[in-house]
């Protein structure tokens, strides 16, 4: 099995068939809606917040509302969403309570059209109940299940009903999993993803581990339909995060969810805080990621995303470290 993450891949080009990359088309279809780009923030406190959420959808971006907030919030987001005309896309645990909420949705016939069931461990009971539970009660929402990091994880969670499952193990930023258990797939994310892909049946999301515009394209190339990316939106003026001033240069705050400023106390901590570099607005990054993205279609020799999933690729090296520290 090969082992390599993204920054030990490069992606071969091909003959070039269009004269402008804005000939290129990024868009992508997934699930109920079609998104300008395979990007989504992650549902993390600092990089999403219902202000965000509003624009993101009004602008034709994916987005996961995070599940730090009560029921009775995440219940008025998705009414609050609708009001607007716009997509509501929520998160979900798996203790008690949320089957709770699962059920004032169902009463009161707010329907998201996305939810997302999102535990560290993902390929549990626990989850497989979950969605059960949600499809049985809200039928007509796509659901995304998740975290998992192997091909079987992908197939049960499928095969329980999930519309698409989110693949990722500890690769993340603030993520300290592989520190504190020895388990994930942190150091070989990219192969993760093209393990799972192989196995699934229906879209992925790669989650974690982007460091440059250009593993999205890898991370399509490897068979993911959608990318989740943290600590590269922490940094802009709309994300949640606290602006920091160290030694005359901005940043903003960026917190794991299995982190002891998420949880309120120092218990099966698996998340770090760290500080992001302050990036100004989010609509030019975006921008940028579309621009980048329509760059490799070039490169790739097609006209849209799926002349990625096709483009030969070469290891460049094989260093399966990425510089995790407490
Ligand atoms: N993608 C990743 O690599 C990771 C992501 N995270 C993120 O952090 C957030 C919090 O995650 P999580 O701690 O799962 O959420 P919760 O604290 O809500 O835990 C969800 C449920 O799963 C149980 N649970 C959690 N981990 C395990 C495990 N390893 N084995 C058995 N049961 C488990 C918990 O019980 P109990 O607490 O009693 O064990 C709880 O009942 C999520 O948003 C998640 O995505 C966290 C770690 C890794
Ligand atoms: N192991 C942990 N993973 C976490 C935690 N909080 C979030 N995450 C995961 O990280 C990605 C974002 O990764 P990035 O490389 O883009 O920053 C996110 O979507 C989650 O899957 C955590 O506390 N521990």
């Amino acid at each position: 099995m090969p082992v390599f993450d993204y920054e030990d891949i490069q992606l071969v080009p091909n003959k070039c068939v269009i004269e402008s990359r804005s000939e290129a088309d990024t868009t992508i279809k997934f699930g109920p809606m079609t998104f300008k780009i395979p990007v989504v923030p992650a549902n993390m406190a600092t990089t999403i917040d219902e202000q965000l959420a509003v624009w993101l959808a009004q602008n034709g971006y994916f987005y996961i509302m995070h599940r730090f907030d009560d029921q009775d919030q995440r219940l008025q987001f998705v009414r609050k969403m609708h009001d607007q005309g716009l997509f509501a896309s929520i998160s979900v645990g798996v203790k008690a309570e949320e089957y709770a909420l699962i059920d004032e949705l169902a009463k009161e016939d707010f329907v998201p059209e996305y939810v997302t069931i999102d535990i560290a461990h993902g390929h549990a009971d626990s989850v497989i109940k979950m969605i059960h539970y949600i499809k049985e009660n809200l039928p007509g929402s796509f659901v995304i299940a998740g975290n998992v990091g192997t091909p079987e994880g992908v197939r049960e969670l499928e095969n329980a009903g999930a519309d698409a499952t989110k693949v990722g193990i500890g690769p993340g930023k603030a993520c300290i999993t592989k520190l504190k258990t020895g388990f994930g797939t942190g150091g070989w994310q990219l192969a993760a993803v093209r393990l799972c892909a192989k196995a699934a049946s229906k879209p992925i999301i790669a989650d974690g581990g982007i460091r440059n515009n250009g593993d999205i394209a890898k991370s399509v190339r490897f068979g993911a339909s959608m990318v989740m990316i943290g600590s590269l939106f922490a940094g802009h003026e709309e994300t949640p995060g606290e602006i920091v001033i160290e030694n005359g240069a901005k940043y903003k705050t960026y917190y794991g969810s299995a982190s002891q400023y998420q949880k309120g106390e120092y218990k099966n901590v698996e998340g770090k805080k760290l500080l992001v570099p302050y990036r100004g607005r989010i609509a030019d990054t975006l921008r940028e990621m579309q621009e980048d993205l329509q760059s490799s279609i070039s490169y790739a020799g097609g006209k849209d995303l799926n002349s990625l999933r096709k483009v030969d690729y070469v290891i460049v090296k094989n260093s399966i470290f990425n510089g995790d520290s407490y």
